[in-house]
């Protein structure tokens, strides 16, 4: 144990506390391994601000929504996104819009925000209505039915249909889908250099991969325009007239299809798997649902409260992001404590959800805590921070919460599931949280008359 670096003289500061373990792995794979409860052993041990090796890197933890607060809304502009997500996934998503930061970053997220207006929204849903009624519409109900990967397959043929908008066959959708995956995983590849079949390696091959697919499609979307994501990066325009070229938008739909595929898949999984403990939700819900009947506009998504308060809740449990890393660009201080240049921080989402500081009975799902008489998240605008804050806030949030929404509307409409008592998902935490054994479930179908 041992302080991170002395405070400069005079500045009042406190030294960051921490350290332990051995040097460059420390608590990696702890915390790899039980995330909310190493967590809560550093804060109950050192407070909201400690350090210690993490991923080969001397990584302060800030814990809680203050510190949160802090480090996302970086009022001094001392927190970079870019180099800090590039030390994981640099070299499979590089120039994304979260890899860029300050003018830059303002720069492209003013033109990337026109492709998010409410008039695409709605345009996007449209598209999606009927992918999705078809998608569940395949699902066969049986014991064994494994939520993530059918989930995952949906997510992810949405996307070639919302966002790219093109026409592909199984052979290539297989291909673009597995390209994606090991970008993903390849992230936190604990060889981190080009090894023939390890991670780092197939991550490098499906950037190529991804690339030239968006390269071979993107002249015919500069000329032809059309509905979805990717014809907008293409004519997106910021308000003082400013565009992205080929380079960009290849760029900005590669980190997209990353950022919105495995997030709104993992919400997915984490509803269906509280729904299938808690049948009395699951059946409020189907209710609900039921009542409102199909072809969803986004006012009557967001009528369905007992919907949102339970993709909030979920959210909540399993942040689908467990972890926003920033690298400190110059010398600066959270909560008194002085955080030199160079250093690593991170802002672990996925416990600062779990702490019982901020939320009554953290680990009980509970979804009636977002209801307006209780409003829980209320005790601090960071305290329910699934998508992030400040300047690199997920620009996403509303096409993710109509997609999770109208998946889980039309599974409510069709189907209803469960697990046997007792049965806990094993999560695993070492990329994006997700079920090792893909959440299986007993999957029925609903009488027909009940579901349509
Ligand atoms: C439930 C689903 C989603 C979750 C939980 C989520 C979460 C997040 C979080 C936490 C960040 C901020 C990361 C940071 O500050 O380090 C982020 C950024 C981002 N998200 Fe999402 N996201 C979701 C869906 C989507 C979707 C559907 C899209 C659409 C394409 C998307 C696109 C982006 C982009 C482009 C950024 C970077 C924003 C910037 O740096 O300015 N996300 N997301």
């Amino acid at each position: 144990m041992g302080d991170l670096a002395p405070p400069p003289a005079g500045s009042g500061l406190k030294a960051v506390p921490g350290g332990g373990g051995i040097p460059f792995i420390g608590s990696t794979f702890a915390v790899m391994r039980d995330p909310v409860g190493m967590a809560r052993k550093r804060y109950a041990e050192l407070g909201p601000v400690a350090w210690g090796w993490l991923l080969g890197q001397r990584t302060v933890t800030v814990h809680g929504p203050e510190a949160a607060e802090v480090v996302l809304v970086d009022r001094d502009d001392a927190f970079a996104s870019g180099p800090a997500w590039s030390y994981f996934i640099g070299p499979f998503f590089r120039r994304g819009l979260m890899l860029l930061d300050f003018e830059e970053h303002l720069h492209h997220r003013r033109i990337m925000r026109q492709a998010f207006s409410r008039p695409r929204l709605r345009a996007y849903l449209e598209m999606m209505a009927d992918g999705v009624v078809d998608g569940v519409g395949r699902w066969r109900p049986g014991a064994g039915f494994r939520v993530y990967d059918h989930v995952k397959q949906l997510t992810l043929d949405l996307a070639v249909d919302v966002l790219m908008g093109v026409e592909l066959e199984d052979g290539e959708r297989a291909r673009v889908n597995g390209a994606f995956i090991d970008a993903v995983r390849a992230g936190t590849a604990y060889v981190r250099f080009p090894v023939p079949g390890l991670r780092w390696h197939r991550g490098l091959r499906a950037r190529r991969t991804l690339e030239e697919f968006f390269r071979r499609w993107l002249p015919a979307k500069r000329r032809d325009g059309g509905n979805d994501l990717f014809a907008a990066l293409c004519s997106a325009e910021s308000d003082d007239g400013q565009r992205f070229t080929d380079d960009d938008v290849v760029n900005h739909m590669i980190f997209a299809l990353m950022a919105a595929h495995d997030t709104t898949t993992i919400t997915l999984t984490s509803m269906a798997y509280h729904l299938a403990r808690r049948p009395e939700w699951q059946e409020r819900l189907r209710d609900e649902s039921l009542a409102a009947g199909d072809s969803l506009t986004f006012e009557d998504l967001n009528a369905l409260t007992g919907l949102d308060s339970v993709m909030k809740e979920s959210m909540r449990l399993i942040a689908p992001v467990p972890a926003l890393p920033r690298k400190v660009v110059k010398d600066t201080a959270v909560l008194g404590f002085h955080i030199p240049a160079g250093t690593t921080v991170v802002v672990p989402m996925l416990s600062n959800h779990r702490m019982a500081d901020w939320w009554p009975d953290p680990d009980t799902f509970d979804p009636g805590r977002f209801s307006p008489e209780r409003r829980e998240d209320k005790i601090h605008r960071y305290a329910w921070s699934p998508f992030g804050g400040g300047a690199h806030t997920c620009i996403g949030i509303h096409l993710a919460g109509t997609q999770v929404k109208t998946i889980m509307h039309e599974m409510l409409r069709r189907f209803r599931w469960s697990v046997p008592t007792g049965y806990e998902m094993p999560l695993d935490t070492t990329s994006l949280p997700s079920p090792k054994d893909g959440l299986p479930v007993r999957l029925e179908a609903l009488e027909p008359r009940a579901s349509r």
